[in-house]
């Protein structure tokens, strides 16, 4: 593939374990922190110790804290953000965006006061690029792939052109990437499974056992899918990579954040004392409050999000939400995985 030039924005350690991936593939990257201090380590040390600490960084990763200069005459844009920033950074960047610019997301959550997808908050502050924007999901934690180590991902986009681009912009022989068509439901599973691997945690946390984390990965999934199929995504993409994959890796991976912040909940620690303590976001706590509200709004039957919402906003024991999980009237699998719409 020709060689592009590339923007990722977010110096967290997602968007720099994609910006080695890029350079891997002999790119040119840009790498925007709003860190001056991440930046400059980036550009000098060639590390980011506070997001991938011990890890020797390509020394041609280029990293600045202006947004313009590292948006400016792009070919390819990804934004690597905390699901709550996406909407301001974009606003930002738009003017200074190439006319004819890719834009991709790997973000894994809703935006709370809309409770839209992140591709929808792109469309709306970038309207002239709806047809160029794609979302990038999949069982991929960041510490693993700047090992190298063999990881699959999707890139979705409504435009399959684009997504085969952003394929060909991404994939190396550590690195593999699928194309997909169903953005919502490739956007929906990589939001959502991190409410059911909060729930893992508290679940390892509590002291439950296999049993119980494997009821709550399937259980979990029934779920997720309930509320994508009711936000029109393909029920087939939850069997997949940026379903089914990704839950699992984030409900029994120790590098997950949301699952280490589950399982401090299960030891007993508060919300607050929980989020002090991570030094990274942890998406699940926002998404479990848009995914409660946006169930609501659709009537679909949400078990876990909702006992996981009591427990988090409404100071519920945990142990007490899982017996009422638990002690929930009688049902048939099938049949409630597949009429759960109130
Ligand atoms: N870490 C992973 O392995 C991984 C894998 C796949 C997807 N993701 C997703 O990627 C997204 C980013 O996660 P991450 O792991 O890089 O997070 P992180 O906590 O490691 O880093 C977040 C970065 O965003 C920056 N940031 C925070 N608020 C900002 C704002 N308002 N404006 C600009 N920059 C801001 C921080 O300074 C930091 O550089 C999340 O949605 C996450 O779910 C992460
Ligand atoms: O560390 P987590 O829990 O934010 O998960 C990161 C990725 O989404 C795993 O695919």
């Amino acid at each position: 593939m020709k060689k592009k030039k590339v923007a990722v924005l977010g110096g967290g350690s997602w968007g720099t374990a994609l910006a080695t991936v890029l350079i891997d593939n002999g790119h040119e990257v840009s790498l925007w922190s709003r860190r001056k201090s991440v930046a400059e380590e980036i550009n000098t040390c060639h590390r980011n110790e506070s997001y991938l600490p011990g890890i020797d960084l390509p020394e041609s990763l280029q990293a600045t804290d202006s947004l313009q200069k590292a948006v400016k005459e792009k070919d390819v844009v990804l934004f690597v953000l905390p699901s709550q920033s996406v909407r301001d950074v974009a606003r930002q960047a738009a003017p200074h965006l190439k006319k004819e610019v890719i834009v991709m997301h790997a973000s894994k959550g809703f935006e709370l006061e809309s409770q839209k997808r992140i591709s929808e908050v792109l469309g709306e502050e970038l309207p002239d690029l709806t047809q160029r924007i794609a979302v990038l999901s999949g069982p991929s934690h960041a510490e693993e792939v700047v090992k190298k180590s063999p990881t699959t991902v999707v890139v979705a986009s409504i435009c399959p052109k684009v997504a085969e681009e952003l394929q060909s912009l991404l994939i190396t022989s550590a690195f593999r990437v699928y194309t997909h068509p169903d953005v919502v439901g490739v956007e929906v599973g990589g939001s959502l499974k991190n409410i059911i691997a909060l729930g893992a945690g508290l679940s390892d946390g509590l002291g439950y056992g296999d049993n119980a984390k494997a009821a709550l990965i399937t259980r979990g999934l029934a779920e997720i899918a309930r509320l994508g199929m009711a936000m029109d995504a393909q029920a087939i993409t939850f069997a997949g990579l940026s379903g089914v994959g990704d839950l699992v890796v984030t409900c029994t991976s120790r590098h997950s954040r949301n699952w280490r912040a589950g399982n401090l909940l299960g030891q007993g620690y508060s919300l607050e004392e929980v989020l002090e303590k991570m030094d990274m976001v942890v998406e699940g706590v926002k998404t479990t409050q848009a995914a409660y509200r946006l169930a609501e709004r659709l009537g679909v039957d949400m078990p876990i999000t909702k006992e996981l919402y009591a427990v988090l906003f409404e100071g519920k024991q945990p142990k007490k939400a899982v017996q009422d999980l638990m002690s929930r009237g009688k049902t048939d699998e099938m049949e409630e995985m597949i009429r759960g719409t109130r």
